[in-house]
């Protein structure tokens, strides 16, 4: 398998220089030339499987430059239960008659990026070892990725984390989860502005050729193909958890706010995994619902982000909605690139809505999208609570609202649990008048020491604070 750009100027690559490379030169997306498809035989024989070893099967039509043995080895040390806290990893847990949670949460940081960081910690470890080389991270977060990515991280060989996140804008829970790290291959780096800037950030030092080699700069957000391919593989087990044999399709209904989880359903849509409808739900900040229901894409300004009580989906740039509009329109990347890099770049938006291609979009592609409010998140953890004595997290309430709005009689909902309640205790608190349960792990987590580097949102200042760092780690 080999992957090319979405803007159609970075030549071929195997999976693990899109590994360790993230973003592609030309400021695309790596996407695989083909999506390999998996026809009903297939299914059967994955249905039974364990989880690691779905993750091997899914995970080897994409990978081609790892040995089999190898690649097996690394699914099998990262998808244990003394990670994920049960052998299925990724549990449903039946709300009703068609309606779901699928636990993606109950990983070291009770979010569901940890599905896979834990697989990239280990797949960057093994490959950095193999080539005798290292990497510098930089990454954005809006709470969940950062944690997750830091604890996948720490003490690993090879592998440094310079994690920049929006001051002041996450929750107490993930701000002491990620600046309480005391490890020598951990930086947090608080940007004075929104989750928008930081992925900007990320971006600018990626584009400047001459700085991302000499420093080795890595990408552990969802631009890096390894992170959605890992995320392919809970779809297919939420699809084998719910159904019986050759069923019908199953809905999905999944918190969105950089589009990287529902991608992930989309490819494995696109692979033949029997899905009726993705849902696509948003709090506020709902760029990604105003382009599904109007083909219109128009970025928020950092005065029009929204600070809202499901913050990790505060978001109003969307990195991964581009390679879902490359498929869109075809695989056309010369489209593409004019949609993302000037149009974007000179009036912040673009409009779909007469392309043909638009127009047949949720029939083909099975979207559908819907937003929910604060106040649609409270009634949401309190009607779970009250009707099924479940306490979610305000991301997965987004979820549970718009899975609401798109039932249907015919399929079962899928809602992914991105969260645990425990992340965002002030929500909970407010719509239930009580705390949510805390792991013993992380009893007073927000009372320990905390080192991170305050910034402004200027890619020289994070570029300097980069050299700075790695001036000290050679000396
Ligand atoms: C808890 C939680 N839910 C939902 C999302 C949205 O996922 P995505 O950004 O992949 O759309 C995120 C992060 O982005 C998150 O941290
Ligand atoms: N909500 C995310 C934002 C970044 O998402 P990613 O999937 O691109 O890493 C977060 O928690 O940081």
């Amino acid at each position: 398998m080999h992957y090319v750009s979405t803007r159609g100027h970075s030549g071929r690559r195997q999976f693990c220089e899109t590994l360790l490379e993230g973003l592609a030169e030309d400021g695309g997306l790596y996407v695989p030339e083909t999506y390999p498809r998996v026809d009903a035989a297939t299914l059967d024989a994955w249905r039974a499987l364990s989880y690691p070893s779905l993750a091997f099967e899914v995970l080897s039509l994409y990978v081609s430059d790892i040995p089999p043995a190898d690649l097996k080895a690394i699914c099998e040390k990262t998808y244990t239960p003394e990670i994920f806290g049960t052998s299925n990893i990724v549990p449903l847990r039946k709300l009703e008659t068609r309606l779901y949670l699928q636990e993606l949460s109950n990983g070291p940081t009770l979010a569901f990026k940890d599905v896979a960081m834990q697989l990239l910690g280990n797949l960057l470890e093994y490959e950095l070892a193999r080539r005798h080389d290292e990497l510098n991270i930089l990454g954005a977060t809006s709470g969940d990725t950062g944690s997750a990515a830091e604890y996948a991280m720490r003490g690993k060989k090879g592998v440094r984390v310079f994690m920049m996140s929006p001051l002041g804008r996450m929750s107490s829970f993930q701000q002491a989860q990620m600046f309480s790290l005391q490890d020598d291959n951990i930086h947090n780096i608080a940007i004075d502005g929104v989750f928008d800037d930081c992925q900007d950030i990320v971006k600018c030092v990626s584009s400047d050729l001459e700085f991302k080699r000499r420093y080795k700069i890595g990408a552990v957000n969802s631009i890096n193909w390894a992170r959605l391919v890992a995320q392919v593989v809970y779809y297919f087990s939420g699809y084998f958890q719910v159904s019986e044999g050759r069923s019908a399709g199953v809905d999905f209904s999944v918190p969105s706010g950089n589009f990287g989880n529902i991608c992930a359903g989309h490819v494995a849509r696109m692979m033949g995994l029997p899905i009726s409808r993705l849902v696509l739900a948003t709090n506020e900040n709902d760029v990604l619902d105003e382009f599904f229901r109007s083909g219109i894409y128009r970025v928020r300004s950092r005065a029009d982000t929204l600070e809202t009580s499901s913050p990790s989906m505060d978001i109003s740039k969307a990195s991964n909605l581009e390679r879902f509009v490359f498929d869109l329109l075809g695989r056309d990347a010369r489209r593409t690139k004019s949609l993302f890099e000037n149009q974007l770049r000179e009036c912040g938006s673009f409009d779909l809505s007469g392309d043909p291609s638009f127009v047949t979009a949720a029939a083909r592609f099975g979207f559908r999208s819907g937003r929910s409010t604060h106040a649609d998140r409270l009634a949401t953890i309190r009607d779970t609570w009250d009707r099924y004595h479940t306490m979610i997290d305000p991301h997965t309430a987004d979820g549970v609202t718009v899975g609401r709005m798109h039932a249907s009689p015919e399929a079962p909902m899928l809602v992914l649990e991105t969260a645990q309640p425990i992340k965002f205790a002030t929500t909970i608190k407010e719509a239930l008048g009580r705390q949510p349960d805390r792991p013993l792990r992380f009893d007073g987590l927000e009372g320990l020491p905390r080192r991170v580097k305050v910034l402004p949102p200027d890619t020289q200042a994070v570029k300097n604070y980069i050299a700075d760092i790695m001036q000290g780690a050679t000396c």
